[in-house]
């Protein structure tokens, strides 16, 4: 019997590829002047992050935070019957001919105040005194205020007639039971705390608040509150205005405040406050500078997209998800640290991140329209986000004036806007009286 040769198989070494060092999802093309542009910038940023998980938050927690259940109310409002006045629960028939020039007497056989419970019916010729709150028995169909009455403790003289109802808070009146409050995605406000609070309810599925670290880095920052000791120091208020900034926007914020140009600190830091962040806000060290050592030294601790953004001021951009673990990484914004610079990224980049944490829409601030009263000139090529004040004119139209210059180190200019002028990147001047586009900044 013929044997078979069988090839002996040859064991094919497959070349393994070297594993991909992990990197961010590539990022827009530029599309202005080899820039990239600030809305590309946003919404690649927003891509990246992922509303935080919701979980069971006491209701002072959830103040301005976004439900993520419907808010049902299992109760009456009021929960039953009750006068609205202090004075004397009444049946009708007994009191109709009363009025000033014609009294009628009736005895008292009771009080009630608010809280008490298991009434006895109120008989026909009889009044019981009542107080605001407190729930009116059976039998009484109206409640004639003291004002209306001599106040009488064992027999009441009564001044003027009741018709059923009269001073009754009815059962349900106000919300009935099953009554939908609040929807999925609301955003909790002061009033439906009280109105939850109402109906008995003490815990609601919401996001929480983001916890927003922020740190300021440059070897020239001096914390407020202590002497300018050295030329070429200043003190350190970016982290103050961007931890502000969050905090308005509905963040829990640690400020850890300034870092000096090393890079060990830098590092240390920033893996030190990773266990505590949902989102890393850091100033300075993003452009081109000797000592700009964020930009150096972020990319050993994650993911990161140093570029430049067509808007100004805002230019130089940092982003990145920190950390070693895919799992666990954290996003970080870099922003650039001129104050001014600092603010308009918070406003464009960091605050619609914030907002996407919390699931809060629309994510980004809404443009509105106010019209120049002077002429507004604007450097071609870039987006400007220009400072200016924005008033409503005696027809209620709104008016914009721009408010000092374009550096982005004028903070006190900064400070007395109320609104960010948008300039497209087109735009060479706004003649007066023609509209442009403002975010206003709503403060608080
Ligand atoms: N050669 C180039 N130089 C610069 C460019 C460029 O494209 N080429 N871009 C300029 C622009 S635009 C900006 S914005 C800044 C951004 O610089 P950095 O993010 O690296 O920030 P720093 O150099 O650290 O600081 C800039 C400026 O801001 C002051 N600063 C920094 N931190 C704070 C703080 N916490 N509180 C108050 N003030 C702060 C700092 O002292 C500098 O004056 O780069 C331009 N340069
Ligand atoms: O971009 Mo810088 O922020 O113009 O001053």
């Amino acid at each position: 019997m013929p044997l078979f040769g069988r090839r002996k198989k040859q064991t094919e070494v497959a070349e393994q590829p070297e594993p991909e060092a992990p990197r961010l999802p590539d990022p827009p093309a530029p599309s202005i002047n080899g820039l990239r542009s600030m809305q590309d910038h946003r919404d690649y940023l927003l891509s990246l992050v992922e509303p935080l998980p919701p979980f069971g938050q006491n209701l002072i927690e959830a103040q301005g935070l976004s439900l993520c259940e419907d808010i049902v109310s299992h109760i009456d409002l009021p929960g039953f019957d009750n006068s609205a006045m202090d004075g004397y629960a009444v049946r009708c028939a007994d009191v109709a001919e009363a009025a000033e020039d014609n009294p009628v007497d009736l005895p008292v056989v009771g009080e009630i105040a608010a809280g008490d419970g298991d009434l006895p019916p109120l008989a026909a010729g009889t009044v019981v005194k009542i107080m605001t709150g407190a729930p009116v028995p059976d039998g009484a169909e109206a409640v004639i205020p003291y004002e209306g009455t001599n106040r009488g403790s064992e027999t009441v003289r009564i001044f003027a007639p009741g018709q059923p109802g009269l001073n009754i808070r009815r059962r349900g009146e106000d919300v009935t039971a099953g009554t939908l409050l609040l929807n999925e995605g609301d955003l909790v406000a002061p009033r439906n705390v009280g109105l939850m609070a109402g109906v008995g309810i003490d815990k609601v599925l919401a996001r929480p608040r983001p916890r927003v670290v922020v740190i300021s880095t440059g070897s020239e920052l001096v914390q407020p509150g202590n002497p300018l000791t050295g030329g070429g120091q200043i003190y350190d208020s970016n982290s103050y205005l961007l931890a502000a900034a969050a905090k308005a926007a509905g963040a829990q914020v640690y400020r850890v405040g300034l870092v000096s140009d090393d890079p060990d600190e830098i590092k240390q830091t920033i893996s030190d406050q990773l266990v505590r962040a949902d989102l890393l806000v850091s100033s300075g060290g993003v452009s081109q500078g000797d000592y700009d050592l964020v930009k150096s030294v972020l990319p050993e601790l994650g993911l990161t997209d140093f570029t430049e953004v067509a808007m100004q001021p805002g230019k130089p951009q940092g982003f990145g998800l920190i950390g070693e673990h895919p799992d666990d990484r954290v996003p970080m914004i870099m922003v650039p640290g001129n104050p001014v610079s600092a603010f308009v990224s918070f406003e464009a980049f960091v605050r619609p991140v914030i907002r996407k944490l919390m699931g809060v829409e629309p994510y980004v601030r809404p443009s509105e329209r106010a019209f120049a009263t002077k002429a507004i000139r604007s450097v071609k090529g870039k987006l400007q986000l220009a400072r200016g004040i924005v008033t409503a004119d005696a027809g209620g139209r709104r008016t914009v004036e721009l408010v000092g210059g374009h550096g982005s180190h004028l903070m006190g200019d900064l400070a007395r806007a109320n609104a960010l002028v948008l300039l497209g990147p087109e735009t060479e001047v706004v003649p007066a009286g023609q509209p442009v586009a403002v975010w206003m900044l709503a403060d608080g």
